[in-house]
């Protein structure tokens, strides 16, 4: 049998506090996954967990009885545990868990909501940050760290099983779930995302809403191998961006989200603090990247604690010619003339 989560933590943490801070705190935060993970499998029979609860923390995304559910579930696997603070998706402002303690944590409790009633994969996603010295841990300012202060950042996907992806700053690991003994176990202990992937997600019914060098972007792909590519592509929208994030662990590719011009999209959809963080250092830990199209995730400063960001992520070389189509005038200048600005789309 391969190595549990808390073996492994406990190998990696030794004798220092802090690393065994975040051991206790990762293994909690994966024991209510596992009962997340129990929870979702359930489906209908654990009663109407797509039910709308109203709206969500700004006021704008569905609240469904799931993500009500699974917040409560993670903030209870966190009690006694050495974490300061919790914030979430699903609440305006952080709350308290332990005063006094080394770290604080930031999550999206179930990500991909929209899939609930679907049996389709949903998933968690979780950021661990040091509690800053000078600010009252309880706060937003608190969360007012750059990505690369994160301490461990992970998530669960609930599909067909339940795999569990994890890293504490030195490369990416990949666990899964292990019913029997409700436990997760290392499956591969070195994830390397494959730089070459023909696979591209994107929410292309926002076509119209977008900048004109994302879209040529993405029309150059949807032109395949008669295009600038010289490649066919194969498009993927799941509409869990955890689900999307794993399957490029997995095998590579990139996954767009971009600021549009539709009312509360300017910014993008997807949430700096517990959704672009976590996963942009899952991303760097796998040898991949993600970037807002300018700058890595991972630099950018968060100002609100529900602040949204254009998030682009991926198999390195991808991500670069997105942000070259956005910054110009590289990839776009290197373009035959025959190309010119005739998308598929936009013919
Ligand atoms: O419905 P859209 O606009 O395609 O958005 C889908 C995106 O929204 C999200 O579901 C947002 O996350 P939540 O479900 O946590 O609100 C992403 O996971 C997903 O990629
Ligand atoms: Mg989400
Ligand atoms: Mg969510």
């Amino acid at each position: 049998m391969s190595e549990t989560l808390d073996e492994y933590l406990g190998r990696w943490a030794g004798t220092d506090p802090l690393r065994q801070a975040v051991r206790a705190t990762v293994t909690a935060l994966a024991s209510g996954t596992a009962a997340i993970a129990a929870l979702v499998a359930d489906g209908p029979l654990a009663g109407e967990l797509a039910a709308s609860r109203g709206v969500g923390a700004d006021g704008w995304d569905d609240q469904k009885e799931l993500d009500v559910r699974a917040d409560e579930m993670l903030l209870g696997s966190l009690a006694g545990k050495p974490v300061a603070a919790y914030a979430s998706e699903e609440a305006e402002l952080p709350v308290p868990v332990t005063p006094g303690a080394p770290l604080i944590v930031a999550i999206d409790p179930l990500d991909g909501s929209s899939n609930i009633d679907t049996d389709v994969t949903i998933g968690t996603i979780f950021s661990v940050l040091p509690a800053p010295e000078g600010v009252d841990p309880v706060s937003e300012a608190a969360y007012f760290q750059p990505g690369r202060a994160q301490l461990a950042a992970g998530y669960a996907v609930y599909g067909p099983h339940t795999a569990f992806v994890l890293s504490v700053g030195e490369g990416t690991m990949h666990f899964v779930l292990d019913r029997a003994a409700g436990t997760y176990r290392l499956v591969k202990e070195r994830v390397t995302i494959p730089t070459v992937a023909r696979e591209f997600a994107i929410n292309m019914s926002n076509h119209r809403h977008w900048d004109d060098r994302l879209r040529l972007y993405i029309d150059d792909l949807l032109q395949g191998k008669d295009g600038p590519r010289e490649a066919d592509y194969n498009m993927r929208w799941i509409a869990s961006m955890v689900a999307e994030a794993h399957r490029i662990i997995i095998r590579g590719g990139i996954y767009l989200y971009p600021a549009d011009t539709r009312a509360g999209y300017t910014q993008g959809r997807l949430r700096l603090i517990y959704e672009a963080f976590p996963i942009a250092l899952l991303m760097e830990q796998s040898g991949a990247a993600a970037t807002d199209g300018r700058t890595p995730i991972l630099d950018l400063v968060p100002e609100r604690l529900h602040q949204r960001v254009p998030l682009i992520f991926g198999s390195r070389e991808k991500v670069e010619r997105v942000s070259n189509y956005l910054t110009g005038p590289g990839e776009i200048a290197e373009r035959a003339p025959l190309f010119g600005r005739r998308g598929l789309l936009t013919a």
